[in-house]
């Protein structure tokens, strides 16, 4: 079983976090999903379809590891398996952000099949964890959108076990997911990727 009062914290934590990604335009419509660890075993994730602006702590339930409900009659997020195959990774990481921002979804649909996303020479890659300095490369994978999230939760599960150093990867048409220790580094790493692609957008346009 899980420890109910860690539960209230992270609800709490998602919440917030839903208020202020929605705030930003980067989680319309319903769209994005949040989660964050409360154990080895228990992740508090985001019901299916709940407005992100809109969040209550009962709009927040608990799966296990595997990704499936622990005391919810509750759907969890459609998404649920692209979180539980980070949490397998990253024994580190304590909370996970999608988001679906205008930004995101454009950029990811501009880049050719196959190609990543790579940043460098930007001050502000050092808001990544790890990251010391604006002389490094960032790497953003962009994985093909797909309604079969187990698939892709193998795909992406297989790249970061190969790169754990990257922070996030784009899904074609789709958003972000992202993820840090604490729920204030995923939200710093959510800000740093927007700030990054804004930057990358507007460097197209004087430069096609
Ligand atoms: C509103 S369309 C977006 C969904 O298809 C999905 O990509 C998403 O981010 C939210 O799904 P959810 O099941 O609510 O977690
Ligand atoms: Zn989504």
């Amino acid at each position: 079983m899980f420890d109910v009062s860690r539960y209230a914290v992270v609800a709490e934590d998602i919440v917030d976090a839903g208020r202020f990604l929605y705030g930003r335009g980067w989680s319309p419509a319903t769209s994005s999903n949040y989660s964050a660890r409360i154990d080895n075993e228990h992740v508090a994730i985001t019901v299916s379809g709940r407005h992100k602006g809109q969040l209550g702590v009962g709009d927040v339930m608990v799966v296990d590891l595997q990704g499936k409900p622990v005391q919810s009659d509750c759907r969890a997020s459609a998404e649920t398996l692209l979180h539980t195959a980070l949490y397998q990774v990253f024994p580190d990481v304590g909370a996970i952000l999608h988001t679906h921002s205008v930004n995101a979804t454009v950029l990811s649909r501009l880049l050719p099949a196959g190609e990543r996303l790579e940043f460098e020479g930007y001050e502000l890659q050092k808001a990544f964890d790890g990251t010391e300095t604006h002389d490094s490369t960032t790497t953003v994978p962009v994985f093909e959108n797909t309604q079969d999230i187990e698939a892709l939760a193998r795909e992406t599960r297989e790249w970061f076990l190969e790169h754990p150093a990257q922070p996030g990867y784009l899904i074609r048409g789709h958003g972000l997911y992202t993820w840090g220790k604490t729920m204030a580094d995923c939200l710093r790493h959510v800000e740093a990727f927007e700030f990054l692609f804004e930057c990358e957008l507007a460097t197209m346009r004087v430069r096609p």
